[in-house]
């Protein structure tokens, strides 16, 4: 379904376009009952009623993110309740903190975790799994690509999913506060539109 004009009750929802795997968020959210926008500038970002932060290199999105005048924006959009969706460096964005941090690295923050960067190691920089995620019923495709986890989590945050075996047992890699959601892998990438569907329907409606 292509961005169409915004109706009553299609929400529309933005996907951060700065860096990134954005088409492929745009493509999943195309399916999904909603009127997706690729969002490069302030005045774009605040038509959105959710945001996604997409998969990609935390550290470029946040520098070009002050570039192009929306660190801020975006901080006081998360402050304000805007339900966002973060996947991958998206998490590590609206992570409060981050361990393994590039120098310097700035973040959106307005998740009470601690994540941990490219936490699964050399080894495993990239793989595909499934995991059990809280609310989508049956297992759901996860592919991790130099992926964080989540080290801490604060008392407001719900854990949506650990990983199931391996090396990583039990590590956190979904979460959610309120109308933050985020997951470690690229839910995007799986082939499985369930874990947006989970996110639109934290959306509320158009008034
Ligand atoms: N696939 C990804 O989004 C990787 C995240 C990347 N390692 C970072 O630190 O931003």
């Amino acid at each position: 379904m292509p961005a169409g004009p915004l109706s009553p009750s299609r929400p529309r929802i933005g996907v951060l376009a700065l860096q990134g795997d954005v088409r492929e968020h745009l493509a999943t959210l195309a399916r999904l009952d909603c009127d997706p926008l690729a969002v490069r500038r302030p005045a774009e970002l605040a038509t959105c009623d959710a945001l996604v932060l997409p998969g990609g290199e935390s550290t470029t999105m946040a520098k070009l993110a002050r570039t192009f005048g929306l660190l801020e924006p975006l901080r006081a959009a998360i402050a304000d309740g805007l339900p966002v969706l973060g996947t991958c460096a998206g998490m590590i964005l609206l992570a409060d903190r981050v361990l393994d941090a590039a120098p310097g690295q700035e973040t959106l923050g307005g998740l009470d975790v601690t994540v941990r960067r490219n936490a699964f190691g050399r080894q495993v920089d990239s793989c595909e799994d499934v995991v059990e995620v809280a609310g989508v019923e049956g297992p759901v495709p996860a592919v991790f690509i130099r992926a964080p986890w989540v080290e801490e989590v604060g008392p407001d945050v719900e854990v949506l999913a650990r990983v199931g075996h391996g090396p990583a047992a039990g590590r956190v890699v979904a979460v959610r506060q309120g109308p933050l959601l985020a997951t470690s892998f690229h839910p995007e990438m799986g082939g499985d539109d369930r874990v947006h569907r989970l996110f639109r329907d934290l959306v509320p409606a158009r008034s």
